[in-house]
């Protein structure tokens, strides 16, 4: 990777600085925006404080255009710029993307405050030190997303469909985790709801009229496990029982589970299959009917885009990131993330970070690291280091073209891979 002749190292490393010291004179005000965002936790698609409060903060900040309720009741757009350059150039418009959905029951279990907090972060450091340095080589435009529900829904793949990604040259975000990772395999998902409905009696003095949809659930659960066992070790399978039930001496008339479905690429539709056989043969044993609700979206795997990873890499270093080598973390599928959908239309990388607790996410302990301040030295580093990283993709040449090339020949390839997989944003399909 090359460093411009005019635009050396040095530079490179006086706007690095910027951007840092831009993220901490910044500190205390993020630090209330995340705390404000982890004390009122809302689940997917209903984040209307969050919303509200991220709005607030960006319009609170000079020189942001900030759209609210952009093309979605709780996503926002904040953008700033074309700066720099010459009137004529391309512009290189650089997207962060802000989280900041909760899970039901157990609040930011998995730390999108943070999330959120880095995105602003990132924002305003670049923001900042392009600024302050007048004679920025290209034209730049910094815009921030507001991407809600991204534990239920995915919230991105909406906005994709509604081309709120139309014309970004690159995007970053960054995950809370245990440990610093510049990437960690990040697997395809369907979510699918099932309802049993049968008939209800009582259940001691005349059982044989009723219609049990709770055992219907019970075999379909149990279905599942027996099939989990004849999978390929990287696919993933789990879910719960949402109803089963009202009184002990009611038969269930009605019963629902949830299923998550889960495989390292895009291509679901064997596991899919596999499941829907397991669903529905519980029904047929149990004689109840069965509504198969697969979700509105797929969410994707994370395609990897190494020239982005490399330079968080050396960046995050310079910081005093450690990054993880251990081989369990970096090769065992983790969870799931629709940023997979937006690594498929935009060049990006979505790094996790370390928030100085060893608590794993989407416990209750996990809830309380991603609202303490020793998170802040950490959630602070992260946006750094991907500030750096889009100095960067600014500064040096070529350097754009490479990103974007890769991502090019990823998603080439990964088309050729899962021929079968259906586009982004399938509908849903009822059974
Ligand atoms: N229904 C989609 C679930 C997404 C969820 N995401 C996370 O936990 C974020 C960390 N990757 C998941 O269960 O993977």
């Amino acid at each position: 990777m090359a460093i411009a002749g005019d635009m050396g190292r040095e530079n490179l490393n006086t706007w690095k600085n910027k951007v840092n010291h831009c993220i901490d004179e910044a500190k205390e005000k993020l630090f209330l925006l995340s705390k404000d965002i982890w004390s009122s936790p809302e689940i997917a698609y209903e984040e209307k404080l969050a919303h509200d409060r991220l709005v607030r903060f960006f319009s609170e900040e000079k020189g942001w255009q900030v759209e609210s309720h952009y093309k979605l009741d709780t996503a926002f757009r904040a953008t700033w710029g074309p700066f720099g350059g010459k009137d004529g150039d391309n512009v290189v418009n650089v997207g962060f993307l802000c989280e900041y959905d909760a899970l039901p029951g157990i609040g930011h279990a998995c730390g999108h405050n943070l999330i959120a907090e880095v995105g602003a972060a990132a924002a305003i450091g670049l923001k900042g030190v392009l600024e302050s340095e007048s004679n920025s080589p290209v034209r730049v435009k910094v815009t921030v997303l507001g991407t809600p529900a991204e534990e239920d829904g995915g919230g991105k793949i909406d906005l994709i469909l509604a081309g709120a990604f139309e014309g970004m040259d690159v995007v970053f975000m960054a995950h809370p985790s245990q440990e610093d990772a510049v990437y960690l395999p990040d697997m395809a998902v369907h979510d699918v709801n099932v309802k049993y409905h049968g008939k209800a009696s009582h259940a001691a003095a005349y059982p044989w009229e009723g219609v049990n949809a709770l055992d219907a659930a019970v075999i379909a659960y149990n279905n599942l496990s027996a099939l989990r066992q004849q999978l390929k070790p990287d696919w993933r399978l789990h879910g719960i029982i949402k109803h089963g039930g009202l009184k002990p001496n009611i038969i269930p008339a009605y019963s629902e589970l949830e299923f998550y479905l889960r495989t390292p690429n895009r291509d679901l539709s064997c596991l899919r299959a596999k499941a829907e056989m397991c669903f529905r043969s519980a029904a047929m044993a149990t004689g109840c009917q069965v509504d198969i609700m697969f979700a509105k979206h797929e969410y994707h795997n994370i395609l990897r885009n190494t020239t982005l990873d490399q330079l968080y890499e050396e960046n995050g270093r310079t910081l005093g990131m450690q990054f993880t080598t251990d081989q369990n973390v970096l090769n065992t599928p983790s969870g799931s993330t629709d940023f997979g959908n937006v690594s498929y239309v935009v060049p990006g990388i979505h790094p996790y970070f370390y928030i100085g607790s060893d608590a794993l996410n989407h416990t209750e302990e996990y809830t309380a690291a991603s609202g303490a301040e020793e998170a802040q030295f950490y959630t602070l580093r992260t946006a750094k280091a991907l500030a750096m990283t889009a100095v960067d993709v600014l500064l040096r040449p070529d350097l754009l073209k490479e990103v974007k090339e890769e991502f090019a020949q990823g998603v080439f390839c990964e088309q050729a891979v899962s021929k079968s997989a259906p586009p982004a944003g399938a509908a849903s399909v009822p059974h």
